[in-house]
């Protein structure tokens, strides 16, 4: 570990302040569905659902959504997919979907995840949320909803950690081996 970015109390007011950023943008909640990208993303959205029902006490539907089959690099990867849940428990067509993911990188994540979502129907709108945006994108994406920007070299790692997986909350930096 190179050093701690953010800890438990960060991530609890960051979750904060973008279901607050998600209501004002959206102007309050009408049509709204949010989607978590596995694993990490999956997390992030039942927080932000939570906070969401705190606020303005209505209920947001929550999905999950796995892009092992619609990653660029299926075939190329060394490490195999580990697939995991995807449910999309509404019709998405005509909904403003936030889709949710721990890290931006590249982008390519972000590319797969929209096709997916688009075998569920033809939302009004994505917009995405991040907890992290570490730079050295590959594709022209951007996040609405940004936790926090961090400068990074290309050779070192971000890593999130849940208490949903046991951990401690945490995101670290890592310099890769
Ligand atoms: O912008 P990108 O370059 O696509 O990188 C970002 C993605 O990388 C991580 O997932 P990873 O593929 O490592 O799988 P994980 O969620 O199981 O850790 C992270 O959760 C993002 O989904
Ligand atoms: O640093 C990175 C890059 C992609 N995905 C991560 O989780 N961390």
């Amino acid at each position: 570990m190179i050093k701690e970015l953010l800890n438990k109390k960060d991530i609890e007011r960051i979750i904060s302040r973008i279901a607050h950023e998600i209501i004002e943008k959206n102007k309050g909640t009408e049509g709204i569905c949010i989607v978590g990208i596995q694993r990490g993303g999956v997390y992030l959205a039942k927080r932000l659902a939570n906070k969401i029902k705190g606020i303005e006490n209505v209920d947001i539907t929550v999905g999950s959504l796995d892009i092992s089959f619609y990653r660029d690099d299926i075939g190329i990867r060394k490490e195999q997919s580990i697939v995991r849940k995807t449910d999309i428990p509404c019709d998405i067509t005509d909904k403003k979907i936030i889709l949710v993911d721990d890290v931006l990188f590249t982008g390519r994540s972000i590319r797969a995840a929209m096709d997916a979502l688009m075998d569920f129907g033809r939302p009004a709108q994505i917009q995405l949320a991040v907890l992290i945006d570490r730079g050295h994108r590959e594709l022209p994406i951007r996040a609405d909803y940004v936790g926090k920007n961090i400068p990074t070299s290309i050779l070192e790692n971000i890593e999130v950690q849940f208490e949903e997986e046991g951990l401690e909350d945490k995101v670290i930096l890592m310099q890769n081996v």
